[in-house]
């Protein structure tokens, strides 16, 4: 699914008239409609209470007096506040005129503003995106008014004062709303952790927008979802056999730390990998070879942390970094693997710490190798971000200059390719935010970097789509607070069966 910006969405909706040749106020009531469809599904007039329509000037407004209308059409009660505007547009004067005479409204005024009690049901239809510039005078008491009453706020398509495409000013007033009723196509503002805060729980109503300019239109943002991973993941070959889905090696552990090891090689192993190899330093052997068979286990002659590089020519994709820890002698294997590897390489946790400490390594990451940092370890590869929209300029300039991917994790985990595109997550649960998840995933793209017919992009794109595609299926067993690591590599193999073919490739 493509993430579109403001102007791109606007493009859309008046490409979408046109080709309908209809007008704007009849995609307005569609629009309006699916929202108002969707308030009514989960609250009845009584549990409602008194609905409160805050009208901005535009067309977002311009939804709002819709909804309005349709909500005191199905026997809510509502009552509506306009927002003074020197001009409003042409759909929002157009509605206000359709707004039946008993609807009350009034305008807001700093010393006016509505009375809000626990019995009051916010929409939010200030503005949508079309704000130009953080929210001042009238329309910031307002929304300073609703947060400092925590009121019930549901927004339509933004929540009002929140910059649909770029970074908000400190302290400027933004609506916090419970549920974001968008439309179509998430917005990129939906996807950072700073701005989780004002759009609460986000939901996308289809409005039948035109699907051949959404084709067209070019953007670098992408949300993945089902259907943007379909085909990628083929059957299984009936005469394909172990050497048929690679043979991967797994650089993981150290003392205190195996257990990072032994996970990242269950999830290998769950993950589709048709040989696994998996070198700790000494005092891995016997955990290793007890907690997982299918593994082959390859010592390091240290007892407690890795020391030497094996020999990678059996090797078809390297993961290295689950556990290993931070001693000069594994930051030597780490720089001999870069030197020599000839085959996909996968890079987690402390293998990005110790890239950290001697950057110069990064000139040696063969292309197309996958980095899978959470926020901090990316910050030690680059520099600390400013806000969430900074921390994407580094990413794609990373990618970009290092000619590599980079599995930028969160809630919407971020791939970063070398072609400076952005692929968000949609899978995934804040269950998987507990010590291994990590480690998992590591062991999932290792196994997927293996199969010579997947691209270094469908590798990553379906691994971590899956692995939080896991940790959801896990959660509905465990719920949340109960979800482990190795709970989730229980689920993989249900995830992959969701996204494979069935065909064979
Ligand atoms: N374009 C379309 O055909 C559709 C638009 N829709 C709705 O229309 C919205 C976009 O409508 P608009 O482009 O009219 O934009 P908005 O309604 O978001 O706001 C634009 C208006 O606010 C003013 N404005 C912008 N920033 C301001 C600020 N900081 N302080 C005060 N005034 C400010 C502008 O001058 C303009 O009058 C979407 O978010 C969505 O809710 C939907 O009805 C679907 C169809
Ligand atoms: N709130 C969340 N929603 C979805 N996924 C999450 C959330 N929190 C964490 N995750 C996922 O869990 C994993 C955590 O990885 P990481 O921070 O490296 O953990 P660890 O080092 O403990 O293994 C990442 O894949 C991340 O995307
Ligand atoms: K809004």
């Amino acid at each position: 699914m493509k993430i579109l910006t403001a102007a791109q969405t606007k493009q859309v909706d008046q490409a979408t008239i046109q080709a309908e040749n209809s007008s704007s106020d009849v995609l307005m009531e569609r629009a309006a409609t699916a929202f108002t469809d969707w308030l009514t599904a989960r609250q009845s007039p009584a549990e409602a209470g008194e609905v409160l329509v805050l009208a901005g000037p535009g067309n977002n407004g311009g939804d709002g007096l819709v909804a309005a209308r349709l909500l005191h059409q199905r026997g809510y009660s509502v009552r509506v506040w306009v927002l003074p505007a020197e001009k409003y547009s042409a759909d929002f004067t157009v509605n206000r005129q359709r707004l039946p005479a008993v609807v009350p409204v009034a305008e807001l005024a700093s010393e006016q503003l509505p009375t809000l009690t626990t019995n009051t049901l916010v929409i939010d239809a200030l503005f949508g995106t079309g704000l130009s510039r953080p929210l001042e005078g009238i329309a910031a008491s307002v929304v300073q008014h609703l947060n400092a009453a925590h009121a019930r706020v549901v927004a339509i398509d933004m929540p009002s004062g929140l910059l649909t495409d770029a970074p908000q000013p400190k302290d400027s007033a933004v609506v916090h709303a419970r549920h974001t009723i968008s439309f179509e196509l998430p917005k990129l503002a939906f996807l950072l952790p700073q701005n989780a805060a004002f759009i609460g729980d986000w939901h996308l109503l289809p409005i039948g927008l035109n699907r051949e300019v959404i084709e067209q239109l070019e953007t670098p943002m992408y949300f993945v979802d089902v259907p943007t991973l379909a085909g990628k993941l083929p059957k299984r070959a009936k005469f394909g056999h172990k050497g048929t889905y690679g043979h991967a090696l797994l650089l993981a552990g150290s003392k205190g730390k195996i257990g990072a090891a032994v996970l990242a090689t269950k999830a290998c192993l769950h993950s589709g990998v048709g040989l696994l190899t998996l070198r700790t330093p000494a005092v891995g052997y016997d955990v290793v070879q007890t907690a997982v068979p299918e593994a082959m286990a390859l010592v390091d002659p240290h007892q407690d942390f890795l020391t030497e590089l094996p020999d990678l020519k059996s090797y078809s994709a390297v993961g290295m970094g689950p556990g290993i820890g931070q001693q000069t002698a594994t930051q030597e294997v780490l720089a001999q693997l870069l030197r020599e590897a000839k085959m996909p390489l996968v890079l987690d946790a402390d293998a990005l710490n110790l890239l950290g400490q001697q950057r110069e390594l990064l000139a040696l990451l063969p292309p197309d190798t996958i980095l899978t940092p959470h926020p901090k370890e990316f910050e030690r590869l680059t520099e600390p971000a400013r806000d969430d929209y900074h921390r994407l300029e580094l990413l794609r300039a990373f990618c970009q200059q290092h000619q590599c991917y980079v599995v930028l994790k969160g809630a919407y985990t971020c791939l970063g390719a070398p072609d400076g595109r952005f692929y968000f997550n949609s899978t995934g649960n804040p269950g998987m935010g507990t010590g291994g998840s990590g480690d998992v995933l590591t062991g999932v793209l290792t196994a997927l970097r293996g199969h010579s017919f997947l691209s270094a992009l469908d590798a990553a794109l379906l691994g971590v789509y899956a692995h939080g595609r896991a940790g959801d299926l896990a959660a509905q067993h465990t719920g949340e607070a109960g979800l482990s690591a190795s709970a989730i590599t229980r689920f993989l193999g249900p995830a992959f069966q969701e996204l494979t073919t069935t065909e064979p490739f």
